[in-house]
């Protein structure tokens, strides 16, 4: 059996209890209709159009079962709106041709073959998809808070299930919600009013929903329990885009399917983990938002905590999402306090200086934050969660530093210490830092490493976007991938007490040299968890 086969059926297969004796009974046969709310907003044209296409490209959504409705207040029409799109699916030369062929300049033979022939066949084939995906969307426009837009959706969405023959309450209906969360409760109240379908024919409607959840333990659990009155939890998903990453996905594979790692994976072998999101650019053009919110409830509340709950979590009983939920909760309500003298706080020179952004603005750019986890597993292991912007580099990995050789007769601690490092991005790939003999006659020590380099190991394999396989795992009822809601509450009831001391100005952020490490005083706190750096190691790409 091919491995493609094998994902395919663990897949489907993780389907959460509660809805499998639904699948297990009726087949799912209605016509899939997938609305994306905030449809003339960033997210959804960056992220959630493109993700769609690619599904569509790949065979996942088929154009005879599916059809896309996007819907904000802008008033504008449909090909305003796949125009608007279009832009985020193709990139250069390939857009031009799709306008071309839009309006019929390129449907002759002769300038077909014009277009193979000057961009290649790949180019003319993906402007053709991209034209036949653009067809699937139809725009309606209403506010987020009155009865009448939602009414006319439900109308459009009805007709189409109408036309596609699909029986009353087989249909499925995807709600995507690429809104300010300031919205998602008048939303939820009209999509639950107005637009839902009736699931007892095999059918279901499901709500995506984008962080932030909040902004602390008490707005979210508000949040919470507004949609938690409209509806069920399997019914939510709660995207977290970190956790449809290629190398996150791989981390409960790594660890519980591998003799290896069982016995190293704990407090006697392992001195220090870091967690490390690292971006080189600043918050050029969502200074308002990001001010809001700081880099602490922007990356490190979710996206890496999610990932430190993967790396450190039990064993779950099974695959079955709420198992692995279950021990993702365990491990976060295991996390101490944390303590001041345990954060850094830094804000990078001339963040202030974009006109979104207070004066005064005491919101932090880069944070490192000791997270101690109180188990058998973890004690005395720190866990270094740290995040930047406007840094020296662009990159998100995990590094489990190991502790030094006990009796070491090579005195090879100067060569540094066993790391395993997981990179996310960019580049994923996966290294062993280890000590071997250099080669050649002298008996010497040196740092090597094994190495799995997706690109090399797997060459012509295209990783799909974390946002593709969240909404594929949306569509399939697998949910995994997504924050539970005991979950975001155990999350936000480690973070809270800080972030309101920041927001209070008890804590305030080191200034910093955008392009830099970050604040100095952020490696020695690294220093004193106890991360040894490696010196003087040099890693050389292998060539093919
Ligand atoms: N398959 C692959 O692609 C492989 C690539 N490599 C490459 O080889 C190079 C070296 O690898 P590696 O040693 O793992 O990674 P790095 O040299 O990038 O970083 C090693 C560690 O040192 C920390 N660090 C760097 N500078 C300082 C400082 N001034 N004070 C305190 N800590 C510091 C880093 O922190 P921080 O994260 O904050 O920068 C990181 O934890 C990297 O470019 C790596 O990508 C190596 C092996 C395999
Ligand atoms: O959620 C967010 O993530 C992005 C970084 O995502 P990545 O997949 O490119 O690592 C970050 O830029 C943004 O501030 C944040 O809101």
């Amino acid at each position: 059996m091919g491995s493609g086969q094998w994902m395919v059926e663990k897949r489907s297969s993780f389907r959460s209890d509660s809805f499998s004796k639904e699948y297990e009974t009726v087949p799912e046969t209605g016509c899939l209709s997938i609305i994306v709310l905030g449809a003339s907003g960033d997210l959804a044209k960056k992220k959630t159009f493109p993700a769609l296409y690619n599904l569509y490209r790949r065979g996942f959504l088929q154009s005879n079962e599916v059809y896309i409705f996007g819907y904000a207040r802008t008033k504008i029409s449909d090909d305003d709106l796949r125009n608007r799109i279009r832009g985020s699916l193709v990139d250069g030369a390939k857009y031009y041709l799709s306008i071309l062929r839009d309006c019929g300049f390129l449907f002759s033979p002769f300038a077909s073959l014009f277009v193979i022939l000057y961009f290649g066949k790949d180019a003319s084939e993906h402007s053709e998809d991209v034209s036949k995906f653009l067809q699937l969307i139809k725009y309606v426009s209403g506010s987020y808070d009155t009865e009448d837009g939602f009414r006319l959706l439900d109308k459009e969405i009805s007709e189409h299930e109408v036309s596609k023959n699909s029986a009353e309450g087989s249909s499925r209906r995807l709600f995507y919600l690429a809104l300010p969360p300031s919205v998602y409760p008048p939303v939820c109240r009209m999509i639950r009013k107005c637009c839902m379908n009736r699931s007892d024919l095999g059918g279901w409607t499901r709500i995506v929903i984008e962080k932030p959840f909040g902004k602390d333990l008490e707005s979210a659990e508000k949040l919470s329990a507004q949609i938690g009155e409209l509806f069920e939890e399997p019914q939510l998903y709660r995207i977290d885009h970190y956790l449809g990453k290629e190398l996150v996905q791989n981390l409960l594979v790594l660890r519980f399917a591998n003799r290896f790692f069982l016995p190293l994976w704990n407090r006697d072998n392992i001195d220090n983990v870091q967690i490390v999101f690292r971006e080189d650019f600043g918050t050029e053009g969502r200074g308002g938002y990001f001010d809001e919110y700081g880099i602490i409830r922007d990356i490190i509340q979710n996206h890496l905590l999610q990932v430190l709950c993967l790396v450190a979590m039990e064993k779950p009983v099974s695959l079955k999402p709420e198992h692995i939920r279950d021990e993702k909760v365990k491990v976060l309500q295991s996390v101490l306090p944390i303590k001041d003298e345990e954060v850094v706080l830094g804000q990078y020179e001339g963040y202030r200086d974009d006109p979104t952004v207070p004066d005064h603005s005491n919101t932090p750019t880069f944070a490192t934050v000791v997270l101690r986890i109180h188990n058998e597993r973890w004690e005395g292991v720190p866990f270094i969660l740290k995040a930047g912007k406007a840094l020296n580099s662009r990159k998100a990995e995990i590094r489990v530093q190991f502790k030094d050789v006990p009796g070491d007769i090579f005195k090879c601690q100067k060569q540094g210490r066993n790391e395993f490092v997981i990179r996310l991005q960019p580049s994923e790939a996966m290294y062993m830092k280890l000590t071997v003999k250099q080669p050649g006659l002298e008996m010497s020590t040196v740092q090597s490493e094994l190495d799995l380099s997706y690109k090399q190991r797997y060459q012509g394999v295209a990783i799909p976007e974390a946002y593709e396989r969240l909404i594929l795992d949306t569509i399939r009822g697998d949910q995994q991938h997504f924050v539970r809601r005991d979950e975001l509450k155990a999350a936000w009831e480690i973070f809270t007490p800080l972030l309101h001391r920041i927001d209070d100005g008890e804590m305030k952020p080191l200034q910093y040299q955008p392009g830099s490490r970050g604040p100095v005083e952020a490696d020695e706190l690294l220093a004193k968890a106890g991360y040894v750096q490696t010196h003087g190691y040099i890693w050389i790409p292998p060539t093919l």
